[in-house]
């Protein structure tokens, strides 16, 4: 009796596998250069305009590697609202072992999906809401900006580092209420570096075979072949400066009664009676998070806007126009004029989707799915290609163009999609500064409008599009 019924188990679990087996995976890119069991995008384009080529080809999700955890690529704005927006199981980050050794899944865009992440985010949304961006950092939001404004005045040909500097002095004096000093920077370049190095694909074995790093990275450091390990040790010394130094400092000058406004002052004080070492950690890593998601992503924004304008000299001069005739040249535009700056507007939009300052990113789902008759197998890296959902001609046509009148129909519901509800990410890891940046970026542009003239540089009379300057309209410093 005891053999029948085993004999029934096997053949079920038996069937039960081979249904699984059986689960159609998602489609595969046609033929380009596949290596065993992943499809490489091709090295003369960026691997988002590859994924979608395939994708107008074989439809809207493609899987690109087979190899360990699948990576699929979603494409359409309709699927990535289904899968990333709607489902929480497809809220959590990929592991990738090397990072972790280098400590980075404390950074918040690394954490898996759980009780940690959803504390990290809560304490964000607490400092970045739209009411804590009125209220309590404005008048920072507001400095900053007219600051940037006078320094591309001193020296208009450098406005790259100008911007870049600015902004990252803006997310700096945020998270801990001063200016970055030149070691804090210097370390937290390097960190950003090792990040990135990290997770170089295919450099570390580490990273590549799924089972090796759960006992290999608990190898002592002496061992040999344990080289990145020792790497990994020294950068991992550097992450924890560069996150622990200025939250003590912040601690230390809140005892003193001298801390200025910040978001980790902030949060501290928020906690009220209910600090622990656990709930420090996370404001801690939390505002540690900050330099690598806010600084790149400004940077690249407000540099292509810059590219834009000198590119598109008609439009530059149309959102001049308009905030002459909104604001006027007696003051600079600021915060109230932004519902009435309607073509300002539609400039950020369009930069924003000519050029997402982050094309794709990366979730992971915690479990098995099934999706338009496919299988997702559960840990795959689910990849959201922004730039695609923005250069999708249904959508946005002569999507290659830089037109910001397509949104100008916002009322009678006949625009397409504000790209700022996709350029941010996704459900519940949509980014929790989108609104800190929404304001940064309208204020950067509006008053750049309002300051400079964004040209070529002319070489012989011909311009040179290569290299871009600002001509200042008023003299500012001696304003
Ligand atoms: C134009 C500027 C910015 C853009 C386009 C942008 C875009 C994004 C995107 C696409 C993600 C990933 C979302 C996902 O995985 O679905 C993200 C995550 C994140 N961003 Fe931003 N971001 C910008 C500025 C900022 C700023 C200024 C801050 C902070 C002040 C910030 C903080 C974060 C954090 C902490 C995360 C990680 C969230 C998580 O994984 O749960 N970002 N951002």
């Amino acid at each position: 009796m005891f053999d029948f019924w085993l004999c029934v188990a096997i053949v079920v679990a038996a069937y039960a596998l081979l249904l699984r087996a059986r689960k159609k995976l998602l489609p595969l890119p046609p033929a380009s250069r596949p290596g065993p069991g992943s499809y490489l995008a091709g090295e003369h384009e960026p691997p988002w305009k590859t994924y979608q080529r395939w994708s107008l080809k074989i439809g809207p999700l493609v899987t690109v590697s087979k190899l360990g955890h699948p990576i699929i690529v979603i494409n359409s704005a309709k699927d990535a609202t289904e899968l990333l927006d709607k489902r929480s199981t497809f809220a959590s980050k990929p592991r990738w072992p090397m990072a972790e050794l280098l400590g980075r899944q404390n950074n918040v865009g690394f954490q898996y999906y759980g009780e940690r992440l959803k504390r990290s985010r809560k304490v964000l949304h607490a400092a970045l809401n739209p009411d804590a961006i009125a209220n309590k950092w404005s008048e920072l939001l507001d400095t900053q900006s007219i600051k940037l404004m006078r320094q591309l005045a001193s020296d208009p040909s450098a406005f790259y580092s100008h911007i870049q500097n600015n902004i990252e002095e803006l997310v700096v004096l945020f998270a801990y209420g001063r200016e970055p000093e030149p070691e804090y920077t210097r370390i937290a370049k390097a960190v950003m570096e090792q990040t990135s190095i990290a997770l170089q694909p295919g450099r570390w074995a580490v990273n590549r075979i799924p089972i090796f790093p759960l006992q290999v990275k608990y190898l002592p450091t002496w061992l040999p072949g344990a080289g990145f390990q020792r790497w990994a040790k020294s950068a991992r010394t550097l992450f924890y400066q560069m996150t622990r130094g200025p939250f003590l400092e912040v601690k230390a000058e809140m005892e003193l009664g001298t801390a200025t406004d910040s978001f980790v002052k902030h949060s501290l004080v928020n906690l009220g009676q209910n600090r622990t070492v656990d709930s420090e950690d996370i404001i801690m890593c939390a505002a540690g998070s900050l330099y690598s998601a806010g600084i790149e992503t400004l940077t690249s924004t407000i540099l292509t806007f810059i590219l834009f304008m000198a590119r598109h000299p008609e439009v530059q001069d149309r959102a001049y126009k308009e905030i002459m005739q909104v604001v006027g040249n007696h003051h600079l535009p600021d915060i109230t004029d932004q519902r009435a700056l309607v073509y300002v507007d539609c400039v950020i939009r369009e930069v924003h989707r000519m050029n997402p300052a982050i094309p794709l990113v990366t979730h992971s789902n915690t479990e098995d799915a099934d999706y338009s008759g496919c299988h997702i197998p559960k840990q795959s890296w689910i990849m959201g290609n922004i730039w695609s959902m923005l250069h999708d001609e249904t959508a946005y046509p002569r999507a290659e163009e830089f037109l910001p009148d397509r949104y100008l129909h916002a009322g009678d519901g006949s625009a397409p999609r504000d790209p700022r509800t996709l350029v941010y990410g996704f459900g519940r890891r949509l980014c929790p500064g989108l609104h800190f940046a929404n304001t940064v970026v309208y204020l950067v542009v509006a008053r750049t409008l309002a300051l400079y003239k964004i040209t070529p540089e002319i070489v012989n009379g011909e311009p040179r599009n290569s290299d871009l300057i600002l001509v200042p309209l008023y003299d500012l410093n001696a304003a």
